[in-house]
This record gives structure tokens, sequence and C-alpha cells, in this order.
């Protein structure tokens, strides 16, 4: 791959292996991953419940890490850098949105989606500012006073989305982004990550199981039993295939 092909991806992952436990109780979960994800893109991994794409995802945020394999992340070699290096760089870089929302409790919606700005040394009030902006995108501009308490799933889930995008990350990592969201909210956030993804030459990196959602992807890889079992790059002449749209959670 020429240098300039390399500049397009965020994320390079190839020949990833990853088990967890030991000797009769180990379970390889991935295995020698190759995938790429490149800015500008809407990647969607799918793939059979416990086929392992919470963990690849985990790897390439740099949560968790891989036991052998290269993984390039925004350019930079993840496997190199210490924790105390890789938490820098995802609070800097990287949007992730959990499964679970991950939202704390004690804190209204703003003060929530402020967290990364906050941590970036943004003052109090312009962090509120930019908070609000990205939380009247998510249709949350008149909760943003809420607590995580007083707020449906779906809206939990939108709050979730505008703390990932507050700092304009480079890349945008989701776990199920509109598993909790109807239809119609579903779109919006959809129309966002295409927005962010395509206009600002960013990278959207997306585990689903949401058939609503696969018309959104540049590019779906479909994992099974630890590996990457297909590329699909959808366009216009190439709909995400009918056999991806029954990937069920099991
Ligand atoms: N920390 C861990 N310790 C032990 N096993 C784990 C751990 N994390 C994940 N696993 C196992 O690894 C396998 C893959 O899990 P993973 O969460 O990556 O799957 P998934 O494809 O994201 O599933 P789902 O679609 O249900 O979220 C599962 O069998 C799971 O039980």
């Amino acid at each position: 791959m020429s240098k300039a092909e390399t500049g397009r991806l965020a994320a390079h992952v190839k020949g990833i292996s990853k088990s967890f436990g030991d000797g009769g109780a180990r379970l390889q979960v991935l295995k020698e991953i190759e995938l790429e994800v490149r800015r500008g893109d809407i990647t969607m991994l799918v793939g059979p419940s416990g086929c392992g794409k919470t963990t690849l995802i985990s790897i390439i945020a740099g949560t968790l890490k891989a036991d052998a394999g290269e993984l390039q992340v925004l350019g930079q070699d993840l496997r190199k850098m210490s924790t105390a290096e890789i938490t820098r760089f995802r609070a800097q870089h990287i949007g992730f949105i959990f499964q679970s929302f991950n939202l704390i409790p004690t804190l209204s919606c703003v003060e929530n989606v402020s967290v990364p700005l906050l941590i970036q040394g943004v003052s109090a009030s312009k962090a509120e500012k930019r908070a609000k902006e990205v939380l009247d995108q998510v249709g949350l501009g008149e909760r943003t006073k809420h607590r995580p308490s007083q707020l449906s799933g779906g809206q939990q889930q939108r709050v979730a989305i505008a703390r990932a995008l507050v700092h304009e990350p480079e890349l945008i990592i989701c776990d199920e982004p509109t598993a909790a969201l109807d239809a119609k909210n579903g779109h919006v956030v959809m129309e966002l990550f295409e927005h962010v993804a395509r206009g600002k030459d960013r990278a959207v990196l997306i585990v689903t199981h949401d058939n609503r959602i696969f018309h959104h992807a540049n590019r779906i890889a479909n994992m099974d039993d630890g590996r990457v079992v297909e590329i699909h790059d959808v366009d216009a002449d190439n709909p995400p295939p009918e056999h991806l749209k029954h990937v069920e959670r099991l």
C-alpha cells in the first residue's frame, strides 16, 4: 500500500489476535483479524453475538491490548505506546460510544457532554456552549439540565453520542449506537455520523445488528468466529447484500 493510501486509513488492523483465559479455559476470540477503516467512511462491523466485534473495537480504541499483530490508529502504533500515552491519545482523538452509554449519573446532560472538552483544558463556559450545540444537533436542546435518570434509554443514547462527538475526534467508534432509538432518531443520528465522516474526513466505525442503518455504510465487514469473513463495499450499484440483513442477535 502506498504512503498516500496509508494516510487515508484511520485504523489499519493487521493479523490481530486476542484470547481470554488460561489453560483449558482459554478462548481465542480474535483470529488474525485484517481490517482497514478509511477516513471519510462509515464502516460497519456485523456478525453473530459473541463473534468478537466488541473485543475488536476495544482493541482499536486502545481500551484492550491485543496478544499479537499490528495496529495503526490515526497513524500511531498503539502497541508501542504506554497505557498513559494511549489514555491521552484516546481522550484527544477518539470518540467512543459504549453499548451501556456510561453516562455519569450525578451530572446533567450538558455536564456529561462537556467532559471530553474539560479533560482537554477547555474553559467551562466554552465547553458548555459547545456541548449545548451538539445536544441541539441530536435533538436534545430542551433537555440540557436533566440528569441521565430523568431521560429515556433513547435520549441517554443520544447524550452519549453527543459526548462522543463534542471534541470533534478523528475516529468515532460506536457499539450499537441506534439500538435504543426509534426510526426517526436513528435516522437523525446516522445523518449526523454521515455529516461528520464525509464532511470532515473523519472515520466512523459502528458495531451494529440494526438492519435499518446498513444503507448508511460505505463498507460492511462481516465477522464470524473471530475472523472478518467478508468485506462489502456499499454504493448505489452495490446495496447491502440480503444475507447481511439477517444477522440477528442470538
Ligand atoms: N473480558 C473477557 N473475559 C473472558 N471472555 C470474554 C471477555 N470479553 C469477551 N469475552 C468473550 O469473547 C467472546 C466475544 O465477545 P464480544 O463481546 O467481543 O462479542 P460480540 O461479537 O461483540 O457480541 P455481541 O454482539 O453479543 O455484543 C465472547 O465469547 C465473550 O464471552
